[in-house]
């Protein structure tokens, strides 16, 4: 009779998955540090309106960022428009697989489209590191495999945390320094430009 009681049949529905992202989003804050960058429309709006979509999302909350750059595109095609990045620094209770996932809607939610490696997009949003973490998974790797030799994501990075450790690779300000400065990669501070911090 047990196995016909509605009441009593097992189901798939995933109880304990669900107790434990509760249970995380109450208790477990930690920090992320995300790229930004946009070089096809309209570069700041879009970079605005990324902080604020991860601003809205659940379990995330943004507390620093940074000046916006101009910068030269890094590989892909050639003579792609110029790049303005930026970094935001979180707080996050989601898990680290979560906050891509969220990542990735929200390039989606911009328009990206995605076609050749490194080709022009509207969005790009990436993960540099998720508190001290370390995976080399192909779908996550953090830190970011090539966040050390970028100026573009450096240079935010250090405006929006100036005391900021990438993983493996020591303080974001050295590896910075080492690169010849943010100027050496064709990376220029757009001083008249602002992004908001969510209220
Ligand atoms: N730290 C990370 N942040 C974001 N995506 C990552 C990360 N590690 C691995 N990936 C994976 O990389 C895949 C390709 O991402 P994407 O197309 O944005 O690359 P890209 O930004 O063009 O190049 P790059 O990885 O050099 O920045 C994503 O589907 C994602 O699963
Ligand atoms: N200047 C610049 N170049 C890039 C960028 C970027 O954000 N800025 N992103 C890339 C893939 O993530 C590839 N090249």
């Amino acid at each position: 009779m047990a196995t016909t009681d509605p009441t009593a049949t097992p189901t798939t529905f995933d109880l304990q998955g669900k107790v434990d992202r509760v249970e995380s989003t109450l208790h477990e804050s930690r920090t992320a540090a995300v790229a930004l960058g946009s070089n096809l429309g309209n570069r700041l709006e879009t970079l605005q309106g990324a902080v604020d979509a991860l601003e809205d999302t659940p379990g995330v909350r943004v507390t620093s960022l940074s000046a916006v750059y101009e910068t030269d595109a890094v590989g892909g095609p050639a003579d792609q428009p110029s790049y303005f990045n930026a970094v935001a620094v979180l707080r996050t209770s989601l898990p680290p697989q979560d906050l891509l996932e969220r990542a990735n809607a929200v390039e989606d939610a911009f328009g990206r489209v995605r076609t050749v490696r490194w080709g022009a997009r509207t969005l790009d949003v990436d993960i540099l590191a998720y508190e001290g973490v370390r995976s080399d998974d192909p779908q996550l790797t953090l830190p970011h495999p090539r966040a050390h030799e970028r100026a573009f994501v450096l240079a935010p990075w250090q405006d929006a945390d100036p005391q900021a450790e990438l993983p493996g690779h020591g303080p974001v300000s050295e590896l910075l320094a080492g690169l010849g400065g943010p100027e050496a990669q064709g990376v220029r501070l757009r001083a008249d430009l602002q992004l908001r911090l969510p209220e």
